[in-house]
């Protein structure tokens, strides 16, 4: 079913509606039937923004297959371009239209202006690459971008002997002047706050003189799998990563490339990571379906009952999106997998959980949603880094929640969430994605919910509204030729068939 055509070069993936622009609402659509439909998504937005960087580093071309096109993503291959990194398009050569051929520069240029959107991989990943660059870089973004914080990224380049003029400031906007080549060593930051000041320091460290040697200290760390996610994609391009825990600012003797990071063992050990310098090679990358936004689609089966298909479930992944599968169940749904297909069946109802998130925040809020409809209440913690989201996300869950007649109440870490009968009305987004997300869940179960700003899911999933309309009228339609015999085919199926260029 052709529901996007992508149309390179000048693919714009939000048209002409700036997902910063609220504009007019969208009545989220109530399910009034089991679903039996199967959806297949683009690529991941954290995949794709890491091997962008990648590529823009590498010493030889790169080719991306099935990358996300999403507002994210656009600003990230934006901003690389002003680099002077070279992005064209190519006709598909994977799942999903329009792979993207990345030249890196000789040299990466600067004397230009980043715009970061809302964009947490572009404004963490980027500052490294730009200290790398030749010429001064402005990094700057939406309002909402400049309540995110930015301290660990400003702090840890000035340590590493990085110029950057923030006046003070330890948000965006700031300037980097890059003189083409950053001495590296060990720093100690605290990425409390976000996983991504690891993950940006340590993309671009093997181009530093003398690698990076980084350790977190700080009360807590969240998002593993992102780490983890950023180890991997360097090692696949020939960069030496060690990680493991430090208990006296030596540098990590863990194993090379490695699984996760132990923090839990010993409570004065901090974790650290080691980057040697050296080549990061170009290579032909296969980016992965975005399972983040896979929470959504799926939790739609416990709530509307029947089963939503998912394709391209990707054999082994670091992207915690995967952890659906453990964490569906919980609420009382089924999960199968077969190949590359994980089919989730409601339940008779939907039960409350208890749930320590911290190494997935970004699946908050649609599990907070879900937990909302249950028959019993929820506790969802370790996620208290989520109020420095896109929005403070604890507070708009509760917020709009509560609109809609629930009881949710703030922890400093997470939300209590005691179901009530919910009423429609209308569910705000605070420009974000997830929040738009959240309240489709609630709509598809409760009469007149209106989602403000639906364009906001364009940061990683443009095509999110024509999906889950699709979602949910495919299911009646899959209801009513099913009682009637129909055409016999199992399932409805929701995807994208993205044409190649059309240049
Ligand atoms: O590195 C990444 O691609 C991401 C890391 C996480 O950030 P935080 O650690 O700030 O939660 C995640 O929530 C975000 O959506 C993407
Ligand atoms: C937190 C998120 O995004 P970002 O990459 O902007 O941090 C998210 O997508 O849920």
């Amino acid at each position: 079913m052709l529901i996007s055509r992508y149309s390179a070069p000048d693919f714009n993936p939000y048209g002409d509606t700036s997902p910063t622009e609220p504009n007019p609402d969208w009545a989220a659509p109530r399910a009034h039937g089991p679903l039996a439909a199967t959806v297949s998504l683009p690529g991941s937005k954290s995949l794709t923004n890491r091997e962008l960087v990648l590529s823009a580093l590498a010493d030889a071309p790169s080719r991306l297959r099935s990358p996300l096109h999403s507002r994210d993503t656009t600003l990230m291959v934006e901003a690389l371009r002003s680099f002077g990194v070279s992005i064209e398009p190519a006709p598909a050569s994977g799942r999903f239209g329009v792979d993207w051929l990345i030249t890196p520069p000789d040299e990466l240029l600067g004397s230009t202006t980043v715009d970061c959107g809302l964009a947490g991989t572009v404004m963490r990943f980027l500052p490294p690459v730009a200290a790398l660059a030749l010429g001064p870089i402005v990094f700057d973004g939406d309002e909402g971008a400049r309540k995110r914080p930015m301290a660990t990224t400003i702090s840890s380049l000035v340590s590493l002997g990085v110029d950057i003029t923030a006046d003070g400031r330890t948000n965006l906007p700031f300037t980097v002047y890059g003189t083409g080549s950053v001495e590296g060593g060990e720093i100690t930051i605290d990425a409390s706050s976000s996983s991504q000041f690891v993950s940006g320091l340590l993309l671009a460290a093997a181009r530093f003189e003398k690698g990076l040697r980084l350790v977190h200290e700080g009360s807590r760390l969240p998002s593993m799998p992102h780490i983890e996610m950023t180890i991997v994609a360097l090692a696949a391009r020939g960069v030496t990563v060690t990680s493991g825990t430090v208990t006296s600012g030596t540098v990590p003797s863990g194993t090379v490339a490695s699984g996760t990071v132990e923090t839990g063992a010993d409570e004065s050990a901090a974790p650290a990571w080691s980057v040697e310098p050296g080549p990061i090679a170009g290579a032909e990358v296969s980016i992965e379906p975005d399972l983040s936004n896979a929470a959504p689609f799926l939790a739609a089966a416990l709530v509307a009952g029947g089963s939503v298909t998912f394709t391209g479930w990707p054999e082994s992944t670091t992207q915690v999106g995967a952890r659906l599968i453990d964490f569906l169940p919980l609420y009382g749904a089924t999960v199968t997998r077969e190949g590359d297909r994980v089919t989730v069946t409601g339940g008779a109802s939907i039960r409350g959980i208890d749930l320590d998130l911290s190494e997935g925040g970004e699946l908050a809020p649609a599990l907070v949603a879900l937990a909302a409809l249950a028959d019993s209440p929820s506790t969802i913690t370790g996620i208290g880094h989520i109020r420095h989201h896109e929005t403070d996300r604890l507070a708009a869950l509760a917020t709009e929640i509560n609109r809609l007649g629930g009881k949710v109440t703030e922890l400093d870490d997470g939300l209590y969430i005691e179901p009530q009968p919910l009423h429609g009305g209308v569910w705000q987004t605070y420009l974000d994605h997830r929040m738009a997300h959240a309240g489709a869940i609630i709509g598809l179960a409760v009469d007149d919910v209106i989602v403000e700003n639906i364009a906001t899911t364009a940061k990683t999933l443009p095509e999110f509204a024509a999906l889950w309309l699709q979602l949910v009228s495919g299911s009646s339609a899959e209801a009513s030729s099913a009682l009637g015999g129909g055409s016999g085919r199992a399932g409805h199926s929701v995807a994208i068939d993205a044409g190649g260029p059309t240049a």
